[in-house]
């Protein structure tokens, strides 16, 4: 596994909203994190970032990350591209990549080559791009760092039917090149993308396992998901 998280809890305000959150993503794959709204997908990437405190433990490529400041884990090796995608509109492509350099030698080819259009509208403000290509602005900024673990937060959220289709093959390329974890509802994407999925209900893990196995299963993914596996209908 090249990441381990182990009873994690999470409390906000009043409300304890990840309750003993446990599970591993394997290396080389595809893992996506699912689950209705609100059960807790974006706190425990946020958990595993260090961005909100908790409890439990988190191993990221054998390394004890717990309580870790995030410039430490992004350090380790941990790429993110939040759910905003948190684009500098204003600045063009180059300079939203430029602002993400941290390794000594940034991985621009890696990234031009999954990438391309990347550098045709390199002079382009980033707030001119489809939401595709800004979404490959932020997984491109993840992949600038020789990152082994990227975490994708709702990718197609709002994206047109067209666009998504644009975002899957950006994925898919991210995908040869570092371990992803994928937050989506999007069930006909995660079948195409996802090797293993980890299912959130209420800030706790309600099943895991291979991808296949559970979306091939239509009765018990909706059992679990609140939604059809088939017809290419959101969650
Ligand atoms: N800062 C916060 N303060 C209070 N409650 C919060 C906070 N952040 C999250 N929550 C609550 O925690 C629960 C889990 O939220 P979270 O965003 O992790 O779920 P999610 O599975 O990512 O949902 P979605 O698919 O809607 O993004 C929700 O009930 C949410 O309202």
């Amino acid at each position: 596994m090249i990441l381990d998280v182990i009873d994690v809890h999470v409390r906000i305000g009043g409300s304890h909203i990840l309750q003993g959150v446990t599970f591993g993503v394997r290396a080389d794959g595809v893992t996506a994190l699912l689950g209705r709204n609100g059960a807790g997908k974006t706190t425990t990437v946020r958990a595993v970032l260090g961005l909100v405190p908790g409890t439990g433990r988190v191993v990221f490529d054998g390394a004890d990350i717990t309580g870790r400041p995030t410039h430490t884990i992004v350090r380790h090796g941990v790429g993110y591209a939040p759910e905003d995608r948190g684009i500098f509109g204003a600045l063009t492509v180059a300079e939203n990549l430029r602002l993400a350099e941290r390794d000594p030698l940034p991985r621009y080819d890696l990234v031009f080559d999954l990438f391309p259009e990347l550098r045709s509208r390199a002079r382009q403000p980033a707030g001119t791009l489809s939401g595709g290509q800004q979404q490959m602005v932020a997984i491109g900024r993840a992949l600038l760092n020789d990152n082994r673990l990227l975490i994708v937060d709702e990718p197609t959220k709002g994206l047109a039917p067209l666009v998504v289709g644009e975002v899957a093959e950006a994925l898919t390329r991210a995908g040869t090149a570092t371990t992803v974890l994928l937050v989506e509802q999007n069930l006909p994407l995660v079948r195409r993308l996802a090797t293993d999925v980890v299912v959130l209900d209420q800030g706790r893990v309600v099943h895991t396992g291979p991808a296949a196995e559970l979306l091939g299963d239509p009765e018990r993914a909706r059992a679990l998901l609140g939604v059809a596996t088939r017809g290419g209908r959101r969650a």
